[in-house]
C-alpha cells in the first residue's frame, strides 16, 4: 500500500470524482458516512455521549457539518461550534444549509470558550489536509483550550494543526487527538512516533478513492500489510499480499532453504545466540550451523539441538572467521561484543564475502565506531539497526522526518537494506524507497526481540527463491505478526522474545500464498 503527499491526496480526490462521474459533495457525504459508522461501533450500543463538532472552515469543516446531520438523523445528541472566518469553501456552505434546524451551532469566541462539559465527546473538524501554514490567532486558541479540556477527541482525516507529510515548527499548536479517522490512505505523519501524541489511535476508512490514480502515483513511501481480502468479490474470498513466503514444493530439498551461517554470541550474551538461531530455524533455513565462543558450545548444542555449532579457540568471543564456502547467507552480530578480534572477523568477513549478509547489534556498532568499514559493505546486505544505533551509524537526527531522509540516504548510498527498528519498523532500500512495517506491538519492546528479528532475516536471505528486498519485508511483517500471535495469550508485559521464536512457524504459515 503507498502513502501520499497531502499535494497528491488533493490530486486523488479529483480523480476520484472525475473517474466516477461524483461531485466533491457526494465524496464528502460517503466521508461522513464513514464517519458516522465509525461513531455507531463505539457508541450505538451503550450510553450515548453528547457529541460537539468543532468545525473549520474548509471542506474539513464541511465533513464535520455532514456528519452533524448525519449523527443528529440518528439521533445522536449533538452541537456544532464554528471557527470564526470570512471564507467558507463551497461544499462547507453546502453542508452548512442541509444540517437541520434542530442542531444548535455557535460560532467560537476565542476571547470567551466555554468549559467542554464532561463526558462530551469532541470531534476535530478544523483542518485537514488543506493545512497551509502552523495555527495561530483564533485556530490556536480554540486548539490549546480543546487540549486543557481533556477530552475524548476524534479527528477526522489529520489532527487539526498537523501536516500530512512534513513537520510543523515545535511549539505550533496541534489538536491531541484520542482517535483519527483517516480517508483512503494513511498520512506519513501518522506513522511517526513524534506525532503519536497528537494522532493517537488511527483508523483508515475506505471511502471508494481511485485505485487507478494510486497505482501510478510515484511515491517513496509504501506499507507492509498482513494479506487483504480483495474488494472484488469471489468465491472461495481471496487473498492479497503485499509479501508472502512461496508455498514449498513438494519434492523441496534442503538446499533451495540454504544453509545459513550466524556468528553470535560472547560470555554472558549466549541467550543472543540461541535466540537468534532459533529464530533462523523457525524462519525455515535448510541448514544452520553458529559460530561461537568455545565456552557457549555446550549451551548451543544442547538448546538447539538442530543447528550445527563451530566452536571458537576462545572461550569468551569470536576471533575466528569460518570458510565460507558451504553457506548461502552469514548473519553476524547478535551478542557479538566489541572486542578488536571479533572486529577483525568483520572486516574480513566484508571484505570476503560473496552472500548475502545481516548485521546486527555489536556488529552495528563495530561499523558505527569503524565508519571506514562501510565502503567494505558488499551490496544488499541487511542492516537492523534501531534509533540509537543508527546515529552512530550517520548522524543524531533533528526530528523523525529527517531520521527518514537519513535512512534513505544512507541505503542508497550504501546500496544496502536497513531495518530501522521501531514502532512502525521502516525498511529503506537502495533505491530510495522506504516501507513501513504494520505489524507488531509494544510487548516487543525487550530484550531479545532484535536477535529473533536477526536470525529470520537470515533465514530469509538464505531462502534461494526470495529476492533480498521482499525477503526483508516478509520477514519484518512475519516477526510482528509473530509478536501479535503470541500476545494474546502472554499479554505484553509477559510477552518475552522466546514467545516470537515459538510463533515465527504460525505466523509464516499466515503469509504463505
Ligand atoms: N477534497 C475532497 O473531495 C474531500 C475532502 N475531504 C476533506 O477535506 C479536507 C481537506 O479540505 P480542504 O482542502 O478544504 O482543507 P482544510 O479543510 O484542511 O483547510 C483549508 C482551509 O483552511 C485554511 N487554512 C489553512 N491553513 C490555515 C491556518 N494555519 N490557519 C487558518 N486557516 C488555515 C485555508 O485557507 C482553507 O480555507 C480533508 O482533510 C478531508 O477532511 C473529505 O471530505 C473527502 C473528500
Ligand atoms: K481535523
Amino acid at each position: 500500500m503507498k502513502i501520499l503527499s497531502a499535494a497528491q491526496t488533493r490530486d486523488l480526490d479529483q480523480a476520484t470524482m472525475q473517474e466516477q462521474g461524483i461531485t466533491s459533495v457526494e465524496l464528502m457525504e460517503r466521508a461522513a458516512q464513514a464517519l458516522s459508522a465509525w461513531f455507531y461501533e463505539q457508541y450505538g450500543y451503550g450510553e450515548i455521549p453528547e457529541i460537539l463538532l468543532l468545525c473549520g472552515p474548509g471542506n474539513n469543516g464541511g465533513d464535520g457539518l455532514a456528519l452533524a446531520r448525519l449523527l443528529q438523523e440518528a439521533n445522536f445528541r449533538v452541537r456544532v461550534a464554528l471557527l470564526p472566518a470570512d471564507k467558507h469553501s463551497t461544499d462547507w456552505q453546502h453542508n452548512r444549509q442541509r444540517l437541520p434546524r434542530a442542531v444548535p451551532v455557535a460560532v467560537l469566541d476565542p476571547a470567551n470558550l466555554l468549559p467542554i462539559t464532561k463526558g462530551t465527546v469532541v470531534v476535530d473538524a478544523l483542518f485537514g489536509t488543506g493545512l497551509s501554514r502552523p495555527l495561530t490567532g483564533a485556530a490556536a486558541a480554540v486548539v490549546q483550550w480543546l487540549n486543557e479540556a481533556h477530552a475524548p477527541v476524534l479527528a477526522i482525516d489529520l489532527p487539526s494543526g498537523l501536516f500530512a507529510d512534513q513537520p510543523q515548527p515545535a511549539d505550533s499548536p496541534v489538536v491531541r487527538a484520542t482517535h483519527t479517522v483517516t480517508f483512503g490512505l494513511p498520512k506519513l505523519a501518522m506513522l511517526l512516533p513524534q506525532n503519536a501524541a497528537f494522532v493517537g489511535e488511527w483508523t483508515v476508512e475506505d471511502i471508494g478513492l481511485s485505485t487507478a490514480f494510486i497505482e501510478q502515483a510515484d511515491t517513496p513511501w509504501h506499507l507492509t500489510r498482513l494479506p487483504q481480502e480483495t474488494t472484488i468479490i469471489t468465491n472461495p474470498p481471496r487473498l492479497l499480499y503485499d509479501v508472502s513466503l512461496p508455498r514449498r514444493d513438494k519434492f523441496a530439498y534442503k538446499n533451495t532453504f540454504g544453509h545459513a551461517l550466524l556468528l553470535a554470541g560472547s560470555q554472558g550474551k549466549m541467550g543472543a545466540a540461541v535466540l537468534a538461531a532459533g529464530a533462523c530455524l523457525r524462519g525455515g533455513v535448510g541448514l544452520l550451523t553458529v559460530a561461537v565462543p568455545g565456552g557457549g558450545y555446550d549451551i548451543l548444542q544442547t538448546t538447539r539441538p538442530e543447528a550445527m555449532c563451530l566452536p571458537d579457540k576462545h572461550a569468551d568471543y569470536i576471533t575466528e572467521l569460518p570458510d565460507l564456502a558451504p553457506y548461502q547467507a552469514v548473519g553476524i552480530g547478535p551478542g557479538l561484543g566489541q572486542d578488536a578480534a571479533s572486529l577483525a572477523v568483520l572486516r574480513q568477513l566484508l571484505r570476503t564475502a560473496k552472500v548475502p549478509l545481516v548485521l546486527d547489534a555489536d556488529a552495528l556498532n563495530l561499523l558505527g565506531s569503524h565508519r571506514t568499514l562501510l565502503k567494505l559493505l558488499p551490496p544488499d546486505t541487511v542492516l537492523t539497526p534501531h534509533v540509537g544505533e543508527f546515529a552512530r551509524l550517520t548522524e543524531k537526527a533533528r526530528d523523525d522526518y529527517h531520521r527518514l531522509e537519513l535512512l534513505r540516504t544512507f541505503a542508497r548510498e550504501h546500496r544496502c537494506i536497513v531495518v530501522l527498528k521501531g514502532a512502525y519498523t521502516a525498511v529503506a532500500d537502495r533505491d530510495g524507497q522506504l516501507y513501513f512495517n504494520t505489524t507488531g506491538n509494544p510487548g516487543m519492546a525487550s530484550g531479545g526481540s532484535g536477535d529473533v528479528l536477526t536470525g529470520l532475516l537470515l533465514a530469509l536471505r538464505a531462502d534461494q527463491r526470495l529476492a533480498p528486498l521482499p525477503a526483508v519485508r516478509l520477514a519484518v511483517l512475519a516477526h510482528g505478526h509473530a509478536a501479535d500471535l503470541a500476545v494474546q495469550t502472554t499479554g505484553e508485559a509477559g510477552l518475552v522474545a522466546g514467545d516470537l521464536v515459538a510463533h515465527i512457524g504460525p505466523a509464516l504459515r499466515d503469509l504463505t500464498a
